[in-house]
């Protein structure tokens, strides 16, 4: 699925968050969201994963404008299609492994309902076999980073939106992060990664610069 930003801003209470970008991220490539901090990384991911809207601008999603798209066709989206990665690794810390992998419960909510053959893979392709009955607050913050990826695989997501997944992982466990994101790439996944790391960002097919901007107020027309 191809994401693009055609000339996108984002004003938040007068401030612009993020200035005039314009961005294509297509399928079987990593695209990393560069740029010192506060140059709104984090916001055109959110823009390109339509959970903040731009204040100008389009998001497209396979050439489709997404401006008018109300709640309902923005959650078939999530539902159908995307996958995100958080920098708080989006994990339920109170429930299992396997649950922050299927997201559901069974119906009597002792069990982890859905694929379990399938939530099984996605925990051994992120190395995260034998621990499905833990609790993800028993995971470190490597292994929270790989669950959310093995979210993402069990959903076979067709987009991934990742916000900086290796910081403050170890060299062995960001290695196995980036090679985790290469891998689904290589699946035909569109990858968005806003990042700092070098590592990662050399690791990306593409390097778009999100460029600092001055925080002053908006001017009012
Ligand atoms: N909800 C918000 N309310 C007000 N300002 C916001 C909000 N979200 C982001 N901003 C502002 O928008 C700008 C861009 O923030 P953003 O988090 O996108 O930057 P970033 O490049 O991802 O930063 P970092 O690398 O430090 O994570 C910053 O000046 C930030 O303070």
């Amino acid at each position: 699925m191809i994401l693009e930003a055609v000339d996108i801003q984002l004003d938040i209470d007068g401030r612009t968050a993020l200035r005039s970008q314009s961005v294509v991220c297509r399928p079987s490539v990593m695209t990393a969201l560069v740029g010192p901090s506060g140059s709104g990384k984090t916001t055109l991911l959110n823009c390109l994963g339509l959970m903040q809207k731009p204040t100008s601008g389009q998001v497209l999603l396979e050439g489709v404008d997404t401006t008018s798209w109300g709640d309902a066709r923005r959650r078939r989206f999530w539902r159908d299609h995307a996958s995100f990665v958080l920098q708080d690794y989006g994990i339920m810390l109170e429930e299992s492994v396997a649950f922050n992998v299927t997201m559901v419960s069974s119906l009597w909510g002792r069990r982890v309902g859905g694929d379990v053959q399938r939530m099984r893979r996605a925990l051994a392709m992120t190395g995260l076999q034998a621990r499905e009955d833990e609790l993800a607050a028993h995971l470190s913050g490597g292994e929270r980073q790989r669950l959310g990826i093995a979210r993402s695989i069990y959903r076979d997501a067709t987009v991934l939106l990742v916000d900086e997944p290796t910081a403050s992982l170890d060299i062995a466990n960001r290695d196995r992060v980036i090679e985790l994101l290469q891998e689904r790439a290589r699946q035909g996944c569109t990858l968005v990664v806003a990042s700092h790391d070098p590592v990662l960002i050399e690791a990306c097919d593409v390097q778009h610069l999100v460029a600092a901007h001055d925080v002053a107020p908006v001017m009012a027309s």
